[in-house]
């Protein structure tokens, strides 16, 4: 409660340096961080007034009595003293601190409660939120009608998915993760994800020598392809090749168009065994499922027996899968094929995206990457969210070129994890960079062809 009391302190006194502040304390743990808050703001020599519920945590009253002890008297929170407090000259400027609720909230929100939130929204003033806004259930990303409406959020350990998902994130404004230095073992248990900065995500991107040539660079093969569905093993090709990948094929049961003659096109029989490769030097990395057509899980399977760092995409997202994976394979369904994977509805998948990757990465192994706005990473260490893209990217094709990205950083020697966390940043990035010259209209040709700028703009910080 003291790390996390203190971590809100100086996050407000880095966004809101200047003006009056008001804590309000709930009854809780939440209501114990505001009243430690109030006590590092005033080291800080900030002004401050608390309106606290009473309250049966023992470490909220103990906050409370040291409070008191440094000459702040909590005043009772009630809807009159709020609008009292609210309305006066001192909070002209002023800032509000909302530690009414947090994840101990179970809804639905009791009416003295609601009275409380409508009248915080009705100041107009700026309120920053202790862990989540208060009328949002953590685990649900749906927005009740009561809720704080915060313009920032700081929360603890990790994002929460109402601090993530759907109209519930739009009530928290921008969210910053404090470290409470907590072990990891409680993230993962608590379900909560983490959020990589694009510093963090470039330090993670492979580096060459100057002696590196094709062979070094990755081999890459696209399993993919299917009479009407030749398109997309050669986007993700050209995911691949604009990643950095070395030597790129694409292996298909039809006829493949050369989109671009770096890529090397070979038309194979889609059997069960893919005997046409059994002989071949196996590569670097492969993708498997792109446009693959109705025999996609057997191939999948006879792909995964390799045992060599594979995507897992599209045609060959199948439930018959569960238990041929391994630990370099990289699944990345969107809502629809991660419902086909777990048997379940696609709104029982959207309703629940952290759960829903979770428990994917548990039936399949591997690292899950559940596509959407923003994407949901699982991997043996955790959960993590990537933000980012443009509303452009809603057209056919951009999965195939994250395909593509995927195995050509998997042939780069990048680690499932690692390539997963990279590749979906780097296809978010190039959506931005393409989506500002191409508007809705961009298409995953023109995202693939500023992988590579959004690389270099990850690596200088821009
Ligand atoms: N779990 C942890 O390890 C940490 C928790 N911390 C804080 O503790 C919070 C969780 O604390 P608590 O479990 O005490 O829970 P909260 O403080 O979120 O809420 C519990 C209080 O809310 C009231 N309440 C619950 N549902 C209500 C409803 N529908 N209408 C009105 N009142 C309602 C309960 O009566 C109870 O008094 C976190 O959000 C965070 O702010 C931090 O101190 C850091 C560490």
């Amino acid at each position: 409660m003291e790390t996390a009391g203190r971590a809100v302190a100086d996050h407000l006194q880095h966004h809101f340096p200047a003006g009056h502040v008001l804590l309000l304390a709930g009854s809780g743990a939440n209501g114990g961080d505001a009243l430690v808050a109030a006590r590092h703001l005033l080291a800080l020599e900030r002004e401050v007034t608390v309106l606290a519920q009473p309250s049966k945590h023992p470490l909220s009253q103990l906050n409370k009595r040291r409070l008191s002890a440094v000459g702040v008297e909590a005043q009772t929170l009630s809807a009159a003293n709020l609008r009292r407090v609210l309305t006066g000259a001192q909070m002209v400027g002023g800032v509000v601190v909302d530690g009414l609720l947090g994840t101990g909230f179970v809804p639905p929100l009791r009416p003295e409660l609601s009275e409380l939130v409508e009248i915080i929204n009705q100041s107009g003033l700026k309120v920053l939120s202790i862990d989540l806004p208060s009328g949002l259930d953590a685990s649900n990303a749906q927005r009740p009608e009561a809720a704080v409406r915060a313009a920032q959020t700081v929360t603890f350990g990790g994002l929460k998915p109402a601090l993530i998902y759907g109209p519930a994130a739009h009530a928290a404004g921008e969210v910053s993760v404090a470290d409470l230095r907590v072990p990891p073992e409680w993230v993962l248990r608590e379900a909560v994800a983490l959020r990589l900065t694009d510093a963090e995500i470039a330090a993670k991107l492979p580096v060459r020598f100057a002696d590196a040539h094709k062979g070094t660079a990755g081999r890459i093969w696209m399993v993919g392809g299917h009479p009407g569905t030749v398109g997309a093993p050669a986007l993700a090709g050209l995911g691949a090749l604009r990643v950095g990948a070395g030597l790129v094929s694409i292996y298909s049961g039809a006829d493949v168009p050369l989109i671009t003659p770096e890529l090397m096109v070979h038309r194979v029989e889609m059997d069960d065994q893919l005997s046409a490769l059994e002989n071949e030097v196996k590569p670097d990395a492969l993708a498997v499922g792109m446009g693959l057509g109705p025999n996609a899980a057997q191939v999948a399977r006879t792909v995964l027996s390799w045992t060599i760092p594979t995507v897992v995409d599209a045609d060959a997202l199948q439930p018959e899968l569960a238990g041929h994976g391994h630990d370099q394979v990289i699944w990345t369904p969107h809502p629809g094929e991660a419902a086909r994977l777990l048997g379940v509805t696609t709104p029982e998948i959207t309703a629940g995206p952290l759960s829903a990757a979770r428990q994917l990465q548990s039936k399949f192994g591997g690292v899950v990457v559940l596509k959407g706005g923003p994407s949901t990473l699982a991997t043996g260490n955790g959960l993590f969210v990537s933000r980012g893209g443009h509303p452009g990217m809603a057209s056919a094709g951009m999965g195939d070129t994250l395909s593509g990205i995927l195995a050509g950083l998997l042939g780069q020697g990048l680690s499932a994890e690692d390539a997963a966390l990279c590749g979906v940043r780097l296809h978010s990035k190039a959506g931005e960079l393409a989506g500002a010259k191409h508007g809705y209209g961009l298409t995953a040709t023109d995202v693939s062809g500023e992988v590579g700028a959004a690389w270099l703009a990850l690596v200088r910080g821009a």
